[in-house]
């Protein structure tokens, strides 16, 4: 699913009034009704007491507009208009008079105004700010939107939570309404799934409004969604005459005394993600350990007993997954620094060999051509320096995989995968994948897609899809606290048969908690 800008969603509702040949008021009727409907079916008629909080834009327009919904259908509403400008829209006006006729007259807040009482059982519908706001809200409103927070009461937001800024990061977090569930038109926004802003999110749903499909169609996003059709596009069957050669032979490197595990760990992930043949290249210290927990995986040592030194092996993997409980030592770093030199295959970087390149820059031009770095936040910072805020990170991250014309996953609640100029941004995972190893097994996953000949970008994206899925099915046994590692890997399977499942609701996202 794309992701639109703020621009490209006012475009699509142009181009959309000029060829249905319709006004936008009666887009606007359009959402409120589409509001109202969601409203409805959940409420049915109950006298539940609903407090709608509307700004002067069309984003209060469109609270408004549901406001007489309600009204004509005996709800137990109150209006009131946070009249942070005098630049009301006119259809905002439009359907204040509509309301109006209706003997509803809201109440007018201004900055000194009383704030109204909210009991915990109330209903508030969040219409002050939409995709419009391009300044941080007044003081004054900011004390509003704490007010609303602070209410306990159930906050529905009308197409994005007011306060927030829809393709920029936020300047003052105590002016942004902690949504229970937002009603978001035609698209989810960006800001939904980045860490700075995605906890002001509970829940989402997105309300066709019937924007043009084929401005939708046609308009490259710079982010994009990727839930199960997304994955689904992607993936590549078996082959009934199929052998073990035909899915590629995954060679993991890493480990040290100590970190053993997470070698296993991404070994045994790239089996089960469907990798024909793994071998594992460990210090010696690793060979019994590997060897007697992975029957199914092939063993390599290095010359050294406790850590990596000198990689070298006399085999053609199809690619290389090399980081993983790798440490940092000076005789690692030489190791790792001739190997790069030597290396020619498709490779996928993880933890301590992302360590060792933020260390040593140069080395990142040693990299062939789209090699997946999968850094978790620590190892982004070290890679690539601070930012300010996620858009920053992104934006970096982009000029970043220009540069050396690699692949970066910034793996977090919502994994996104960058390349160039473009994001995706995973649906999948829960705060139980919070927990040792679950990166490693993450890095095994994406190795060994790469090995059964999916794209560079591809196997991050789709092994980035799986690993989540593979968590959220866990999770269903082991509940989040229980969710360790192994469990990720042994839910590979019922993650690829997930894929073909037809789901049963129409698109609500959760955020990620319990
Ligand atoms: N195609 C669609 O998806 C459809 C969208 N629709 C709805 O329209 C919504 C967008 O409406 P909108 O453009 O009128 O802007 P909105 O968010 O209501 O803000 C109001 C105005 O406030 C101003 N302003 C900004 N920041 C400010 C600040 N800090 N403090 C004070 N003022 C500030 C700024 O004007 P400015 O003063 O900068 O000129 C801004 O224009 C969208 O979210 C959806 O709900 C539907 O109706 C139908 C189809
Ligand atoms: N709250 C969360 N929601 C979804 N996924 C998560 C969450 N926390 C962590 N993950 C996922 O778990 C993995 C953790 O990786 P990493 O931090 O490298 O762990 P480790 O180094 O212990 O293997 C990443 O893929 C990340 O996206
Ligand atoms: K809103």
């Amino acid at each position: 699913m794309k992701l639109y800008s703020a621009k490209q969603i006012y475009k699509a509702d142009q181009i959309s009034i000029k060829k249905e040949e319709i006004t936008s008021d009666e887009l606007m009727e359009r959402a409120a009704l589409q509001l109202f409907n969601w409203i409805h079916l959940r409420m049915q008629g109950a006298p539940v007491k609903i407090h709608l909080f509307c700004g002067i834009g069309n984003n209060g327009g469109d609270g408004i507009a549901l406001a007489r919904h309600l009204l004509d259908h005996g709800y137990n509403i109150s209006v009131y208009v946070i009249n942070y400008s005098e630049k009301r829209s006119k259809d905002f006006l439009i359907n204040l008079e509509r309301l109006k006729t209706r003997k509803c007259w809201p109440s007018f807040i201004s900055s000194d105004d009383e704030l109204p009482e909210i009991g915990k059982d109330d209903i508030i519908v969040d219409g002050i700010f939409g995709i419009g706001l391009n300044r941080t809200p007044d003081d004054w409103v900011a004390k509003i939107i704490q007010h609303l927070n602070k209410s306990e009461a159930f906050i529905l937001s009308i197409d994005i939570p007011s306060g927030l800024f829809t393709d920029q990061g936020p300047e003052n977090l105590e002016a942004i309404i902690k949504s229970n569930f937002v009603l978001s038109f035609q698209t989810p926004k960006l800001v939904f799934f980045l860490p700075q802003t995605g906890s002001f999110i509970e829940q989402w749903e997105v309300l066709d409004i019937g924007l043009d499909p084929e401005y939708l169609m046609a308009t490259e996003t710079d982010y994009e969604l990727i839930g199960n059709n997304e994955a689904l596009s992607v993936y590549k069957p078996r082959e009934k005459y199929a052998h073990k050669g035909t899915y590629g032979h995954t060679l993991i490197i890493g480990g040290s005394y100590g970190k053993m595990g997470a070698v296993c760990l991404a070994a045994n992930a790239a089996l089960h993600a469907g990798s024909g043949l793994v071998t594992a290249y460990v210090p010696k210290i690793g060979y019994s350990i590997l060897q007697t927990s992975l029957p199914e995986v092939m063993v390599l040592t290095d010359s050294n007993e406790d850590l990596l030194e000198n990689i070298e092996f006399d085999f053609e993997p199809t690619v290389v997954g090399i980081g993983v409980g790798m440490g940092t030592n000076n005789k690692t770093v030489t190791g790792f620094t001739e190997f790069l030199n030597k290396n020619k295959k498709p490779l996928v970087l993880d933890a301590d060999a992302l360590n060792i390149l933020s260390k040593n820059k140069s080395l990142l031009k040693k990299l062939p051509e789209n090699t997946i770095l999968t850094p978790h936040p620590k190892e982004l910072e070290r890679l690539i320096g601070t930012w300010k805020d996620d858009f920053e990170k992104l934006d970096k991250v982009k000029k970043f995989t220009k540069k050396f014309k690699c692949i970066v996953v910034i793996k977090g609640a919502h994994t996104i995968v960058v390349q160039i100029d473009k994001g995706y941004v995973n649906t999948t995972g829960n705060p139980g994948m919070a927990t040792a190893g679950s990166g490693d097994v993450l890095t095994g996953i994406i190795t060994g897609l790469r090995a059964q000949g999916y794209t560079a970008l591809d196997a991050a994206i789709f092994g980035v899809y799986l690993h989540g899925k593979a968590g959220d099915i866990a999770v269903e046994s082991t509940g989040y606290q229980s969710l360790v590692a192994s469990s990720l890997i042994e839910s590979i399977g019922s993650a690829y048969l997930d894929l073909f499942k037809i789901p049963e609701h129409p698109v609500v996202e959760e955020s990620k908690g319990q």
